[in-house]
């Protein structure tokens, strides 16, 4: 399979670190064509670094995907499952996925979005005549980034925010238009100041105002590759456009939000024809029973069979619970699934009505 050699939108940096790594795959000493080959494996985008890099890996791990990566290689064979692991910058990973050149991937779904508005920018530069409605860019969410979500991962939330300073002049989003915004979001950033600037312009035509939009976008986005929150305080931008997650670097940097551009977490993602459906399916399904097993908890109790329906009524576990007999005449014992962030008020309410013995299991994996 050709890894890098195919890309339709520029090539991401990490594609030559991938040609680099496939060599060195093939010249290690025990390379042996018949286990060490991509060839018929499915590849497996995973974070590289940074905030989604350790909780994708514990999914591997609880998805029993077995693998040893070479110090300092991006390409991992996995050892039980016919799956080649690639890691890669989150950031790059829709790309690569979107293209058809990695059949699966980890990463957030404010990266699919961005290489989703990193697709439609070149559209929008050819028809940036005015002729770009409100309603094609807002309807237009994610569908031309070529990838698929397969689930929600549960993890790495957090919120891509406009933010000004807090002691500043600017109140609202539209005190930023024809302003400086420092972004590593840029396409996100210019299709957000796109549909503002469009919006603005077309309630000053109705107004009977002429309409300002020259075709052009009015409010300049600077690519900034870290660091963000520092922009503003350096003068280098009036606004920007960074993650928030606890707001801790937003707060210690005199900032504010003023709109969300998107909400985000981690998201597994497929490109269109991944080259084996089924074994697409396959970790899918044990994914999903990882996520369950961490959100859920087992809660065992003993009840009268009188109260039992009150019972079920404060919790009624995730289909049904499993009800039997004790040996004790009157009484039965009772097994629910609980989400793990309601166990405590449940177990008190349990007690309050009569609920004796009541345990509460840790689940070290499930199966829908
Ligand atoms: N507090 C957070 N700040 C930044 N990203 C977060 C946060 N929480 C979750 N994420 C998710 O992690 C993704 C990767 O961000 P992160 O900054 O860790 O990547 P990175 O590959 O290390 O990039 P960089 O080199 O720019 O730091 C984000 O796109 C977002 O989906
Ligand atoms: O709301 P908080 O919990 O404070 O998290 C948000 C911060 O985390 C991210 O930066 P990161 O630490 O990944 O470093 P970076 O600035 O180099 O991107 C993001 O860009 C914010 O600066």
């Amino acid at each position: 399979m050709d890894l890098v050699n195919q890309f339709v939108t520029p090539l991401p940096a990490s594609a030559d670190m991938l040609s680099a790594n496939l060599d060195q795959l093939s010249n290690m000493a025990d390379f042996d064509p018949a286990i060490t080959s991509l060839e018929g494996r499915l590849l497996f985008a995973v974070p590289k670094k940074g905030r989604l890099n350790q909780a994708a890996l514990n999914l591997l791990e609880g998805a029993d995907i077995q693998f040893r990566r070479e110090n300092r290689l991006d390409i991992a064979l996995v050892k039980n499952l016919p799956i080649a692991l690639i890691f890669l910058p989150a950031a790059d990973i829709p790309t690569f996925v979107g293209e058809g050149q990695v059949d699966l991937g980890i990463t957030g779904w404010d990266q699919v979005q961005e290489h989703d508005a990193k697709v439609r920018a070149g559209y929008r530069a050819r028809r940036f005549s005015g002729e770009i409605t409100i309603e094609e860019e807002v309807t237009h969410n994610g569908k031309g980034s070529g990838c698929e979500t397969v689930m929600d991962l549960g993890f790495g939330g957090c919120k891509l925010q406009v933010q000004v300073p807090q002691n500043g002049p600017y109140s609202s989003p539209k005190d930023l238009v024809g302003k400086n915004i420092g972004t590593s979001f840029v396409h996100l950033a210019e299709k957000y100041f796109t549909i503002l600037e469009l919006e603005m312009d077309s309630s000053n035509t109705q107004a009977g105002n002429a309409p300002e939009f020259s075709g052009k976008l009015r409010t300049k986005i600077i690519e900034l590759s870290g660091s963000v929150e520092a922009a503003c305080a350096l003068g280098v931008a009036d606004g920007i456009v960074d993650l928030v997650e606890s707001g801790e670097t937003m707060k210690a940097a005199g900032l504010k939000p003023i709109d969300t551009v998107v909400e985000t977490s981690a998201i597994l993602i497929k490109s269109r024809k991944p080259s084996n459906p089924e074994l697409v399916e396959l970790i899918a399904q044990r994914i999903r029973g990882v996520i369950t097993a961490q959100r859920y908890v087992l809660c065992q109790y003993n009840i009268q069979r009188s109260t039992l329906a009150e019972a079920t009524k404060i919790a009624p576990g995730k289909r049904a619970p499993t009800v039997t007999s004790l040996d004790e005449e009157g009484w039965v014992a009772v097994s629910i699934m609980v989400e793990k962030k309601r166990i405590a008020p449940i177990m008190d309410e349990l007690s309050k009505i009569g609920a004796h013995d009541i345990l509460v299991l840790d689940i070290a994996n499930s199966r829908d």
